[in-house]
This record gives structure tokens, C-alpha cells and sequence, in this order.
């Protein structure tokens, strides 16, 4: 019996949100009286892997098979379920990516398992069931949800545990392979462009987000200077995107994308309740605007009630000066 840890990878590395994932279903394994295996998909650097034995892995499996590059549910899916199946894991831990929750969708289908999506919480272990606390009516609510079956699959919103890498224990890497047939590359993406800039929307840190308080695309480069001066992705509410002043993989919410940074800037943007969907589990919400009364202001730790055009600046030459 283990704990299995679904590792995604992106540009040859660990994304953040697997390191969350590894770090968690250590704790998950301690609770078990096991030990924690990954597994990871694709080309991903050596040391990488091993680095993940700092979160508490000790050994990760490795498929490097070429087909495997890019993501394809099928192909991805039967892997996972093999390595479960060699390591016999009891709890399998995904992050609640797009990649990890399609992944966990498919292989409680095929494990006949329990599956828990949006966990923010070690599980409650008692004899054979796991009780985990998972966020819910787009996080607006919490649940407990009690997952019963002899396999358990959980999806780690990110951002929900601290992680604190210990020591510089290395994980073991072995090679995996898994037999894949042509049936199981049946939707093979032919070519990838990626969608944002420098830092990704969905993996940073910080998400700096432009409203309509901007007026225009031509005002753009306040929301783009700062985000560079903080190391920041960019997003937007959905007007924005409607109107073209930004593409739309940018625009956040209800009918975006979902995002949990520890740090959301919103600047102009008014806190409709169809965008608070996206961004309500971010760590710490900074909300500005030069109406008081704005909803946002209801949602946020710090506000400052100004004028973007007049903030924005300030900020962006202080982010500045911090850099020096
Ligand atoms: C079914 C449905 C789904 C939706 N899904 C989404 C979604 O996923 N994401 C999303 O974002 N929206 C979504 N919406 C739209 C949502 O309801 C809001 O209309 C939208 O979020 C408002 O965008 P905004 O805040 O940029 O613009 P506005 O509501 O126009 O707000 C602009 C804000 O900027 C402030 N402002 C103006 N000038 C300045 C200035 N110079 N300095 C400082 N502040 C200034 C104003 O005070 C105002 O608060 C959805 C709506 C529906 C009906």
C-alpha cells in the first residue's frame, strides 16, 4: 500500500502545484503509516525529480516514452492507473489542474474509486474511509465529503496547505513503461501555443488583473509594468475580453478561468459576483478602484480607493524599487 502522487510537468519541470501535491500526499502517507510514490509523465529534467524527494517523495516513476510529450487523456490516464496498480496505492493525490482533474475523472471511472476534487485539507482518516474538506458553489462553501471505496482519488486545489520542503533528501527516479497501443493516442494534439506571456496564468504566484477602469487597450501597459515589476501573470474580467482589449485565455471567472494566487490585484474591476467565482480563493485579494462602494471592496484584504491612474504608477515605481 502507497500513496501516489500524479506529478505534472511543464517545460521540463515540476509545476508548483505538483510540489503542493507531492508535499501533501507525504502527509497523507505519514497519516497511512506508507510512503509516497510519484509519477511523472514526458520530458522533465532528472534533477527535478529528484528534487521532489525534498517534499517527501521517495521514489518517482518515470515514463519518458515519446508519444507521451505532450498531454493525451487515454495515454496519460493508463499510465497513472499502472502505477498505481505496480505501487498498489490506496490514495492517489492529482492537483485540481485541468490536466490533474481530467486525469482523476477518468481513472476513478477505471479504478472504480472514490474521487474529491477542490481539497484544501489533509484528509480524517477513520479505518477504511477518508473524510477531506473540498470547497464548493465556486468556492463560496466548504463540504466534507466521505470517500469510501478501496481507492481514493484527491484533487488538491492549489494554494490550500503550506509547503515547506525539508532537508535535500533526493527521490529515486526509475524508468516506467507502460504498454500504450495507437487506440490510446486516438486525440493527439497536433501542436500547442502557448496561451500566456512570461509567467503563467494558472502557476503564478501573483495575478496582476485589468477591468474596465482601464477604458481602454491603449492603458494596457500600467496592468503590463506592473505585473513585470512583480513577477506577476496578467488577467482580466470578461468585458475586456469581450471587447478584445485582451485575449481571451486572460479573462478570469465564472466562465474563465479559475486561478488561486497568493496574491490577486484587481484594478479597475467593479467584483461582479461571476468574477469573484475566479478569484475568491486567491491568498490575499487587493482590490482597487475609485468607487468605495464597489462590491470588490467586500472581497478584499487591503483596498485602496483611487484613481488606477494615479495608483497604478505609484505602485509600479515602488515594485521598482523593491527590485533594486
Ligand atoms: C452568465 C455570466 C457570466 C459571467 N462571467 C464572467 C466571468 O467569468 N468573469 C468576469 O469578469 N465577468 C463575468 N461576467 C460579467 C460580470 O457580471 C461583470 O459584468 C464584469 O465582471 C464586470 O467587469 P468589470 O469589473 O471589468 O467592469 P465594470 O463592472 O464596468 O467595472 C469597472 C470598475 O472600474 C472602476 N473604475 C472605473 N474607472 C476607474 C478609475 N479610473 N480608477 C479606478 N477604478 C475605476 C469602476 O468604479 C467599476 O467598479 C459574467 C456575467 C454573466 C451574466
Amino acid at each position: 500500500m502507497s500513496v501516489l502522487v500524479f506529478i505534472e510537468c511543464a517545460d521540463g519541470k515540476v509545476k508548483k502545484s505538483s510540489l503542493e501535491a507531492a508535499f501533501y500526499g507525504n502527509q497523507v502517507a505519514t497519516q497511512l503509516g506508507t510512503s509516497a510514490v510519484g509519477v511523472a509523465i514526458g520530458e522533465v529534467a532528472a534533477d527535478e525529480l529528484k528534487n521532489l524527494g525534498q517534499y517527501g517523495i521517495t521514489k518517482v516513476l518515470h515514463d519518458t516514452e515519446a508519444r507521451l510529450k505532450d498531454y493525451v487523456s487515454q495515454a496519460y490516464v493508463k499510465v497513472v492507473a499502472a502505477a498505481a496498480e505496480k505501487e498498489s496505492a490506496s490514495v492517489i493525490v492529482l492537483s485540481n489542474t485541468n490536466i490533474g482533474t481530467g486525469i482523476g475523472a477518468r481513472l476513478a471511472a477505471r479504478l472504480q474509486a472514490s474521487y474529491a476534487t477542490n481539497v484544501v485539507a489533509l484528509p480524517e482518516i477513520s479505518g477504511e474511509t477518508l473524510k477531506v474538506k473540498k470547497t464548493v458553489f465556486s468556492g463560496k462553501a466548504f463540504a466534507d465529503e466521505v470517500l469510501t471505496a478501496a481507492t481514493k482519488i484527491i484533487a488538491l486545489k492549489k494554494n490550500a496547505i503550506e509547503v515547506a520542503p525539508t532537508g535535500s533528501a533526493e527521490a529515486g527516479v526509475e524508468p516506467f513503461t507502460t504498454p500504450l497501443t495507437d487506440a490510446d493516442f486516438s486525440g493527439t494534439p497536433q501542436e500547442t501555443i502557448r496561451a500566456t506571456g512570461d509567467v503563467l496564468l494558472t502557476e503564478a504566484d501573483i495575478v496582476v488583473s485589468g477591468g474596465r477602469g482601464l477604458r481602454g487597450p491603449e492603458n494596457w501597459h500600467l496592468i503590463e509594468d506592473l505585473a513585470k515589476a512583480l513577477g506577476a501573470a496578467t488577467a482580466c474580467s470578461k468585458p475586456v475580453a469581450d471587447v478584445e482589449w485582451r485575449p481571451h485565455h486572460e479573462h478570469v471567472g465564472q466562465t474563465g478561468i479559475t486561478i488561486s494566487p497568493n496574491l490577486y490585484i484587481a484594478v479597475g474591476i467593479s467584483g461582479a459576483i461571476q468574477h469573484l467565482a475566479g478569484v475568491n480563493s486567491s491568498k490575499v485579494i487587493v482590490v482597487i478602484n475609485k468607487d468605495p462602494e464597489a462590491p470588490f471592496f467586500k472581497a478584499a484584504d487591503y483596498g485602496i480607493v483611487g484613481d488606477v491612474f494615479e495608483v497604478v504608477p505609484k505602485l509600479i515605481e515602488a515594485a521598482k524599487a523593491l527590485e533594486k
